[in-house]
């Protein structure tokens, strides 16, 4: 093998490949090193980066697997809030160790997962990257830590990563839940409980999927630790089992396709059907007592009021099921019929959550666009090298670390299409100019490159920041701002919705499918403020179908944290505020440096610095 430095862990690998005594490397770990050298034929001392693809090949990845990923998304982020002081980063990937979302903990610990790319786009195959804990948890299918010098790679000995597969609604491997820190004084205890927590969010996706999946089936949920479930029609044959059900009951898809009968496997009397939700006693096909169980019914009933017909509806019919009935959102599509297909750039505002993406989604599918891409870039999750070469693409070579063969960059791929920029007012300054510049003269010049490239997008930015101050204090483009606010659209936050109701209403039948909801939980849903917003509804609603017992979502389920009495806004600004000076102190007062650490142009956080009143020292 070429270039093996004589490294004490090169040697430990190739000692324990070899199975020579005295090597006190965990077995299952030093079988993925022996794959790893003899299968995958790689070099323990090998450095660089992961094999990392562009936004444009994560979204085909990751579009097949939308559904998957929403039910995901909630879970992901709570795991993070759980671990977050603990610093791991947490990720889904697809079955190919393709990180698809991500979510980083705070300050230098972010830095860290950045430079290492440890985020979404990046692979972890076992193949590639050698034993690391996603590679190898999807190769064995089963849950894994490898902690520090376990890695196959010397570069990845700073790690500890815990990772639980993921398996879908026909018992199938569809990816994996990972969490990676990069603290040292962790132990392995620590990590295991760490991947305790991890294995049980991932279970709970696997619920929610089968749940979301088989809505409109029986689902009967067996004795155990909830795990095993299977779902069946009125007539009582078997339309779904999960992973633990078919173990259980040796269920394959042919069986499941000929419509097995129910009866087969588990018997039920009719207070399953008569009293769904509710625990009962199971029994097995012959009879003898097996434990409790549960019973839920279709989702049938229940459907919010339906809208309106507009005849005049049409293409833009998405974008009227979004404004439901508010009159602001209203107004904002009646806005958008009449200037109709335009190239018209549009600016949404709103606060985080609101459905600034989702709206952006539906305008362009109403846009005789719709046919071409729809390409999104969130300018607020990525530090600035990263958007430049993303948004605008480089040549061959452009610099160290590009791919060989170059990048179209975003623009280039929207042409024809919709270029989504979310999050535009944290777009470093720099990058604005760069901007302007493409939609004045209507073309891109990637980096590195001779000539021009001309583009023909339509521009939907977004924002929850006043734009137009910021275009006052200097602190973004004015020439820029007018240009992105050919129309600009509010969306109102979900609290000043006057069609509130419905669209709880709406989001529990599809996050909750089998639950009522009780009269104090409907009254604390309405009189909520909800700063997340839909996602944050959707989150709650989502978690509290899986915590609901007798099928009936009850106060005690909600998880809406306190907010103290203050007002939305004054929460968020407290919340921002006490971000900036935890990163002002992190990095010892340095504007700069917390700029960075916090993805915001200096300006913009000298503008926060101000008008949060924090007090610089020195
Ligand atoms: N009108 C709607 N009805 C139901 N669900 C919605 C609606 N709008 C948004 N959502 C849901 O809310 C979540 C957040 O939506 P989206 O990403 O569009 O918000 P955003 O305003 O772009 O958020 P951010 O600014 O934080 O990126 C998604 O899960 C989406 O499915």
């Amino acid at each position: 093998m070429a270039n093996l430095a004589a490294s004490n862990h090169v040697a430990r690998v190739l000692s324990a490949a070899n199975q020579m005594a005295g090597v006190d490397t965990e077995a299952r770990i030093a079988t993925s090193w022996r794959r790893c050298l003899v299968s995958h034929k790689l070099d323990p001392a090998r450095r660089g980066p992961p094999q990392t693809l562009t936004e444009a090949e994560v979204r085909h990845i990751a579009e097949p697997m939308e559904d998957l990923i929403q039910v995901a998304i909630p879970e992901l982020e709570d795991l993070a809030r759980v671990l977050r002081d603990s610093g791991y980063c947490v990720n889904l990937a697809d079955p190919n160790a393709t990180m698809l979302v991500s979510r980083l903990p705070e300050g230098d610990y972010a830095r860290m997962f950045l430079e290492w790319k440890i985020y979404t786009g990046s692979n972890f195959a076992e193949t590639f990257e050698g034993t690391n804990g996603l590679g190898t948890a999807l190769a064995e299918q089963r849950p894994i830590i490898v902690h520090g010098d376990e890695h196959f790679r010397e570069q990845w000995h700073m790690f500890t990563c815990a990772v639980s597969p993921l398996f879908d609604h026909a018992g199938r491997l569809a990816g994996a839940v990972n969490i990676t820190s990069c603290r040292s004084d962790l132990g392995r205890g620590a990590h295991e409980l760490a991947l305790a927590v991890t294995t049980d969010a991932t279970r709970r996706i696997e619920r929610s999927f089968f749940r979301r999946r088989y809505r409109a089936a029986w689902i009967a949920t067996l004795p155990g630790d909830g795990h095993g479930m299977l779902a069946y029609d009125d007539d009582r044959r078997v339309v779904g089992a999960c992973r633990t059900a078919r173990s259980v009951f040796g269920l394959t898809d042919a069986m499941i396709a000929d419509g097995i009968d129910l009866t087969h496997l588990i018997q039920l009397d009719d207070r399953a059907t008569q009293a769904p939700g509710e625990s009962i006693a199971l029994r097995r096909a012959d009879g003898t007592p097996w434990g409790r169980g549960r019973v839920a019914p279709p989702v049938r009933t229940r459907s919010p009021r339906p809208l309106p017909r507009d005849p005049s509806m049409g293409q833009f019919s998405g974008l009227h099921k979004l404004a439901g009935r508010d009159p602001v959102l209203m107004k904002g599509v009646k806005r958008l019929m009449t200037v109709g297909n335009l190239d018209l750039p549009i600016l949404l505002h709103g606060e985080t959550g609101a459905g600034k993406d989702v709206f952006a989604r539906a305008i362009h599918a109403a846009s005789n666009r719709a046919r071409n891409n729809y390409v999104a870039l969130n300018c607020a999750a990525m530090p600035e090298s990263l958007i430049d070469a993303e948004l605008f693409g480089y040549e061959a070579g452009a610099f160290t670390g590009a791919r060989r063969e170059g990048s179209k960059g975003l623009i280039v791929q929207a042409s024809g299409g919709t270029l989504f920029l979310d999050e535009i007012g944290d777009m470093p300054l720099a990058l604005q100019t760069r901007l302007l510049r493409v939609l004045e003269n209507r073309e891109v010049w990637p980096l590195g490159a001779l000539k021009p490239v001309p583009v023909d997008i339509r521009l939907i930015s977004a924002t929850h920041r006043d734009l137009a101050r910021m275009a006052e204090d200097g602190s973004f483009r004015s020439d820029l701002y007018y240009r992105l606010r050919g129309m600009e659209i509010r969306l109102p936050a979900l609290r000043e919705r006057a069609d509130k109701a419905d669209v709880i209403a709406q989001i529990a039948t599809e996050e909750a499918p089998a639950c009522r909801i009780s009269e104090a939980a409907w009254a604390r849903l309405m009189s909520y403020p909800f700063p997340g917003n839909m996602r944050q509804l959707r989150h709650v609603l989502r978690l509290a179908g899986c915590m609901a017992e007798d099928g009936e979502i009850n106060e005690a389920d909600l998880d809406l944290p306190p907010l103290g009495g203050r007002s939305v806004e004054q929460d968020q600004a407290a919340s921002e505020r006490a971000t900036i000076v935890e990163a002002l102190r992190a990095h010892g007062g340095r504007v700069t440096d917390a700029a960075k650490a916090l993805k915001l142009s200096r300006a913009t956080l000298y503008r926060k610095i101000k008008a949060l009143k924090i007090g610089l020292e020195g």
